[in-house]
């Protein structure tokens, strides 16, 4: 289904580009075919993530973007990891803390073992994905900060230093491989800027200097983000901060939270068959495809 447009597509793994080897048979699970019920409107949120570099902007420029919108409108924000440092209950704080805590504080949480880190944060952002289940039902949206794309970004490129084009390759297998975890993201929103002044911003904030390879590492990120945002221009609204002013930019987001506001596809549990209900409001989707 494109959330975004509301047009159902099975042919395709939920949330990416890549068609499905085969194209999951709307029949119930005893083989017999069922009548497909009505098209309906599911009445949820959008999903929608803001990503970018450490220090780029996605806190401060959501978060300008939202104080415009009306109390009504109000997305749920959920932080990004470093504004969990009071320490976050449950399940997600806990794999965050395994993750801090084996990479012995780095910054970019790299603990040697790049391929099962990254099948952690991708149970970190299910874990998210499961506490906010309630308010996208509700029609609330949701913006997720750093969603899969940072665990596409990161991992890719600790599994291919200095290989860009096999990062840019692994970063996408990486995408379908969380999509198939939970539903990606119904919007995506990357904030991009010159890598040395989000590098600049983000020590200034955090009172601390990067040391050259993390801020060559963050460089590397920047290029790839962006790579990879080209890869779907469906799912991806990309704000260069080098050719908007903070005004521009967090009005910018603004209208694409609002535009996102029309998705109104289900949201599908990308592990399960065609048959299986919506997340949020229980129907089966299959219904919409038929
Ligand atoms: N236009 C701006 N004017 C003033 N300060 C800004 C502006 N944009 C960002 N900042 C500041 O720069 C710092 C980094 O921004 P922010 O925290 O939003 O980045 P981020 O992308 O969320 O980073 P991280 O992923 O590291 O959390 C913050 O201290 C923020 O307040
Ligand atoms: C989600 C996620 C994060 N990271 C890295 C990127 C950052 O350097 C830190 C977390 O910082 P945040 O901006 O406060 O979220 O972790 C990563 O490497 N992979 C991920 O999936």
């Amino acid at each position: 289904m494109d959330a975004l447009t509301n047009r159902p597509d099975l042919s395709r793994i939920p949330g990416t580009d890549r068609p499905h080897a085969t194209v999951p048979s709307p029949a119930s699970p005893k083989g017999d075919r069922m009548p497909a019920p009505a098209r309906h409107s599911c009445p949820r949120g959008p999903l929608i993530s803001a990503e970018g570099i450490n220090g780029v902007g996605k806190t401060y420029l959501t978060n300008r973007a939202v104080e415009a919108l009306d109390d009504e409108h109000k997305p749920l924000m959920l932080d990004e990891f470093a504004q969990w440092a009071n320490g976050r209950p449950g399940l997600g704080g806990a794999l965050l803390r395994a993750l801090y805590e084996a990479s012995d504080d780095d910054p970019f949480l790299r603990g040697g073992t790049p391929l099962a880190e990254a099948l952690l944060l991708m149970a970190i952002k299910r874990h998210d994905l499961d506490t906010v289940i309630p308010h996208l039902s509700r029609g609330r949206a949701v913006i997720e900060g750093r969603s899969a794309d940072s665990t596409a970004v990161c991992q890719a490129l600790l599994l291919h230093p200095g290989n860009p084009d096999a990062a840019l390759a692994t970063a996408r297998d990486l995408l379908d491989l969380s999509a198939s975890y939970r539903p990606l993201p119904d919007m995506t929103i990357l904030v991009t800027d010159d890598a040395a002044q989000a590098v600049a911003r983000a020590q200034d904030r955090d009172g601390r200097v990067f040391t050259e390879e993390q801020a060559a590492f963050m460089r590397a990120a920047a290029a790839l983000y962006e790579q990879l945002a080209a890869t779907d221009p469906r799912r991806y609204r990309v704000v260069d901060r080098r050719t908007v002013d903070e005004h521009q930019a967090a009005e910018q987001i603004r209208g694409w939270i609002h535009e996102a506001r029309g998705s109104r596809g289900c949201l599908s549990e990308p592990w399960q068959g065609a048959w299986a209900a919506c997340l949020c409001c229980g129907r089966p989707i299959a219904a919409d495809a038929a």
